[in-house]
């Protein structure tokens, strides 16, 4: 269906899918089943961390006044009346004279103001008594960790909205967590569209091709940490297009196609929102690759119509689905992280729309470079293999020369 398109610029085309967005809601899973999952709610300290004074190292709780005058030619013995280990409570209280004998971990006793470490000491025996011989003074504080040192009772430690990666599980597991309060991850449908496609198992034939950008999509929905459910491959029929979408849209919360978006006979796509009654937030954005991607609202849901080439199919989800998914999930930086690298390559045609090229980084001398890894082409797959950030050449400006400081997307 041809129709005139107004193109948008990518920063409008964003805020336009975030108008949408909505809060998933909160589950509570296992902790052992909380990686990759979403906080519901901010992780605050409800209480002191370490929660006692502890000992740091192995070695002997004394009372530092009991050393104010020792040297190696005036040692001080002292009876040492008890051991603990990490996990065991000292039942008695060190008076002047004695020492306890205490191992990293354990809480110190009373009576103890320092810990002096085993190797500095000796213990000996006398009258079936054990006593620890000292040698130098230590300070009121030494060698104790206090209650509270790691982090205070109600200290806001992690937003909500962050990924649990194994620092937010360790803090988790330190709060008493065992059920963790994750959003509920969305359901985001995948119907590849295409005469032209086989299934991964199929042998090649003439004019046709593997469907790669469904197996694509459902590794960056899982990156995400979203739940991919992949309906297959879709000839290019109007009528059976239109009922699976229509099905598709009732059990997802979110939906994308790919393929059939652009202006071609076999296009579909734009007449399927049509007859659906969809609304339509952009169908032309000014960003190479991925002009074509499309989205639109239907009954509060987002159909997301990616391109059907596998470099614009990838660079649309990462720009528009992703961040999409995230405010989803409540994070409060929805975006790709943005930071500045010196070109490795020119570039030296210039384009209208602004591009995000597949590419590389790497260091030389401290400095961050980029290159582009492959021919910078919409249709390309095999450069994806390669690519670990999208380099963002704006448009308009004429050529980049290599040496040139720009902005790149960082897809890890
Ligand atoms: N006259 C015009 N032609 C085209 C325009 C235009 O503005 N005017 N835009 C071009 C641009 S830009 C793009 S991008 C593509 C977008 O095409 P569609 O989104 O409609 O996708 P298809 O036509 O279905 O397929 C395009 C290309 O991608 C291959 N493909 C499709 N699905 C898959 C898949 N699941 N896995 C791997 N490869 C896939 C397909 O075989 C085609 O080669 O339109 C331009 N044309
Ligand atoms: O939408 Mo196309 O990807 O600009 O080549
Ligand atoms: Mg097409």
């Amino acid at each position: 269906m041809l129709t005139v398109r107004k193109v948008i610029e990518v920063d409008k085309a964003l805020n336009k899918v975030l108008e949408h967005t909505k809060l998933g809601d909160v589950e509570y899973v296992s902790i052992e089943e909380s990686d990759g999952r979403y906080l519901a709610i901010p992780l605050q300290a409800d209480h002191d961390v370490p929660p006692f004074d502890r000992s740091p190292v192995d070695g002997f709780a004394i009372h530092t006044a009991d050393t104010r005058d020792v040297s190696p030619d005036n040692p001080v013995e002292l009876e040492v009346i008890e051991e603990i280990g990490a996990g065991i409570v000292a039942t008695r209280e060190i008076k002047a004279g004695q020492a306890i004998r205490i191992m990293t971990g354990a809480k110190t006793p009373k009576g103890a103001d320092a810990v002096v470490m085993l190797e500095l000491t000796k213990e000996i025996s006398r009258d079936n008594k054990r006593y620890v011989v000292i040698n130098q003074p230590s300070k009121s504080g030494d060698n104790i960790t206090f209650k509270g040192d790691d982090t205070q009772r109600g200290t806001l430690l992690i937003e909500k909205g962050r990924r649990v990666d194994p620092g937010v599980k360790a803090l988790l597991a330190t709060f008493g967590y065992a059920k963790v309060p994750v959003i509920k991850k969305p359901v985001v449908g995948i119907y590849a569209t295409g005469t032209e496609l086989l299934e991964v198992h199929e042998q090649l034939q003439p004019g046709k091709i593997r469907n790669s950008n469904s197996h694509m999509l459902i590794s960056q929905i899982k990156k995400v940490g979203a739940e991919p459910k992949n309906f297959g491959n879709l000839e290019d029929d109007f009528e059976r297009c239109f009922e699976a979408v229509s099905k598709a849209l009732e059990i997802v919360d979110v939906l994308i196609t790919t393929g059939g978006v652009s202006v071609g006979d076999y296009d579909f796509l734009p007449e399927i929102y049509e007859k659906l009654g969809a609304n339509v937030l952009f169908n032309k954005i000014s960003m190479r690759p991925g002009s074509v991607t499309t989205v639109a609202e239907f009954n509060g849901k987002l159909l997301f119509g990616l391109s059907g080439n596998p470099s614009a199919c990838f660079v649309g989800f990462e720009l528009f689905v992703r961040p999409w998914l995230k405010t989803y999930f409540g994070s409060a930086n929805p975006h790709l992280q943005k930071i500045k690298a010196i070109l490795d390559s020119d570039f030296l045609v210039p384009n209208s729309f602004t591009r995000f090229v597949r590419g590389r980084v790497s260091f030389e001398n401290g400095r961050l470079l980029v290159s582009s890894s492959g021919v910078d082409k919409s249709s390309n797959v095999t450069v994806l293999a390669n690519s670990d950030v999208l380099i963002i050449l704006p448009g308009g400006e004429g050529a980049y020369k290599k040496g040139t400081i720009i902005e790149i997307l960082l897809l890890d």
